[in-house]
């Protein structure tokens, strides 16, 4: 695996032609591009300049942030490209410390790591947020209420289940974790109705008599299909619940965007922070593994001390586009704590037998233990190893293509988006022979073939759709995902399944779509298909890892099949997804010296 880029000639445009000396070399040899060392010199510009190393630390800790890293770790630098000549790791980190740039507070050298001070004061806030969260007197509770309503509502959960459900009821913070299929939203719904239960026991006791006052709820999550998904799954469990349990909930779903109040003059604040809190009783954000670190400050300032939050995600999953680990580090920091918020869900009630051992070497197993799982016979689990992927991939993906463009042909909107999770072919990158933009191109030509018909236009019939920037106004957003139907006028609409249920647009109107034969590991988070084949590409590739891996083998309900090298399969579980991040450090230390540092 490398992070490294090779330079395409002598204008590449990351390359920076003004640099000198030892960034420069870094530079050409593909660790730094352009636009590191530029913010790096504005940085240390303002600062009077900066020492070589400490350029070199202040553009890595930038770089850092391009990689999804919320700071650079001097000592695992040389790593990345050891045949360069690095400085020593401890004299660079002293000469960073007693640098300017620190002194000014540009740059921050905080759990041996070095930051941006942006980030470390996020990492900071998002710290002492939670820590002051759980260090509050506990929510009151009372105890015959709260054993009564795990009886009624509790029904078939299973050990660890109730015990999210009974924690949630004790503590302020509870982060459920678990992988597809585990229970969560199960789950979910449980809680909700324990919480109103014990509001309502409380406000009973406290003003007997009083109309009881619903409790309010937000489900939310980072993209708005995630979120519709999580009140359709939580409407149907609550639907299964007495009618006194259900009517005590007033139950809201959006995005966490939409929930925070999106400004649209300011990309990084929004209309709820600290000064102007959520009024809601509880936050539950599902998918919470794909929320980076800024957001997840915006989030914990923005909901009030004595408002439930219930954090749920599946930690192993690929972490946040954006920079931050924030779930992971918040497991890995409460790991032994007996104070923990953390309640992991570990029974998958979903997915197939091999299709679970598969997942299951793949969250802990050497790489020998995956190629058996992928090896073993199974109707379930299919690896496939080939130089012709091709040939493997045109019977699944033209299938589903044509029954996506035989419902949309027959104006069925619905049929269309149900048809577009039948199958889904998962690659890693979007660019090269292994990319997304290939097999769409691919795709396409079969399907045109097939039909006999031109499909070049850009709003064909049956096109299916995935959304890549969030479009407040539409209230369409990233990774929702949608097909191109024919309407009654003999007109195209592009027809998007979002958060507020099925919506149809001129197609026109919607610019940031792309075609979805295809689809990339790191936006099918939070969705699930009948079917997958995942596209691993070659050993080299710097994307390939275990978590890449592990978050497409587990979008597949019935059926999965790896098409890929046996070296890929091994450099992908041999490589963790590590990113440098000190909040798991931050908790640890908080918890032994009883603040939040
Ligand atoms: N204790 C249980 N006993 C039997 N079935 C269960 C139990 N808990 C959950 N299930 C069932 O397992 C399936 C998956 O549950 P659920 O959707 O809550 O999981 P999830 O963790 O939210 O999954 P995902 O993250 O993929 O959305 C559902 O059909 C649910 O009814």
């Amino acid at each position: 695996m490398t992070e490294l880029f090779e330079p395409v000639g002598d204008h590449d445009h990351r390359l920076a032609l003004s640099a000198t000396g030892t960034l420069a070399d870094l530079n050409r040899a593909g660790l730094l591009e352009a636009g590191d060392l530029h913010v790096a010199d504005r940085v240390a510009d303002l600062a009077g300049g900066a020492d070589d190393e400490v350029l070199l630390a202040l553009a890595l800790a930038v770089r850092a942030v391009r990689h999804g890293s919320v700071a650079v770790d001097l000592a695992t630098v040389p790593d990345v490209a050891p045949e360069l000549t690095w400085p020593d790791p401890v004299t660079w980190l002293a000469a960073v410390e007693g640098s300017r740039l620190v002194e000014l507070g540009a740059l921050r050298v905080e759990h041996g790591l070095v930051y941006l001070d942006r980030y470390a004061r996020l990492e900071q806030q998002v710290c002492a947020d939670l820590v002051a969260r759980t260090r509050q007197e506990p929510p009151p509770v009372d105890e015959a209420a709260l054993t009564a309503a795990l009886a009624r509502v509790g029904g078939r959960l299973n050990d660890q289940q109730r015990e999210a459900a009974e924690r949630s009821a004790r503590q302020w913070t509870t982060v459920l974790t678990g992988g597809p299929g585990t229970g969560k939203t199960t789950t979910v719904a449980r809680i909700l109705a324990v919480l109103a239960d014990q509001a309502a026991v409380l406000a009973a006791q406290a003003a007997p008599g009083a109309a009881g006052r619903r409790l309010s709820v937000a489900l939310s999550a980072p993209t708005g299909k995630a979120a519709a998904r999580l009140q359709e799954a939580v409407d149907a469990e609550l639907a299964g619940l007495p009618e006194e349990d259900r009517d005590r909930l007033s139950v809201e779903s959006m995005t966490l965007h939409r929930l925070l109040g999106w400004r649209a003059d300011n990309a990084t604040r929004f209309r709820h922070d600290r000064t102007n809190r959520l009024t809601h009783d509880v936050v539950v954000v599902d998918e919470s593994s794909m929320v980076e670190l800024t957001l997840m400050a915006r989030l914990l300032e923005a909901v009030r001390p004595q408002a439930r939050l219930l954090l749920v995600g599946d930690p192993r999953q690929l972490t946040s586009v954006g920079a931050g680990a924030v779930l992971s580090d918040l497991v890995a920091g409460h790991e032994g704590d007996p104070a923990s918020p953390v309640v992991s869900l570990t029974e998958n009630y979903r997915s197939r037998a091999d299709i679970k051992t598969l997942a299951e070497a793949l969250r802990t197993g050497t790489a020998d233990e995956v190629l058996a799982a992928l090896r073993a016979p199974s109707s379930q689990v299919e690896y496939v190893e080939t130089d012709d992927p091709a040939a493997v991939l045109h019977d699944d993906t033209l299938a589903s293509a044509l029954a996506v463009r035989r419902a949309a042909e027959q104006g069925d909107p619905v049929g269309a988006v149900r048809a577009l999770d039948e199958h889904r072919l998962l690659c890693a990158h979007r660019e090269g022979p292994y990319g997304v933009r290939l097999w769409n191109r691919h795709v396409e030509q079969w399907l045109g073939e097939e039909l006999g018909v031109d499909l070049r236009q850009e709003w064909y019939v049956g096109r299916p759709l995935l959304v890549t920037t969030n479009d407040h106004a539409l209230e369409v957003y990233n990774g929702e995902t949608g097909a191109v139907v024919l309407g009654a006028d003999g007109r195209a609409r592009a027809w998007i399944a979002g958060s507020r249920g099925l919506q149809d647009f001129a197609p026109g109107r919607l610019d940031a779509v792309e075609t979805m034969h295809a689809m990339t590991i790191h936006k099918s988070q939070g969705s699930q298909a009948r079917r997958v084949t995942v596209l691993l590409p070659e050993e080299g590739s710097r994307l390939l890892s275990r978590e890449l891996f592990y978050t497409a083998v587990t979008r597949a309900q019935d059926h999965v099949r790896v098409v890929g090298s046996e070296a890929a399969v091994r450099a992908a579980v041999e490589t963790r997804a590590q990113r440098a991040t000190g909040l798991r450090q931050r908790l640890l230390a908080a918890r032994g010296a009883g603040s939040a540092t």
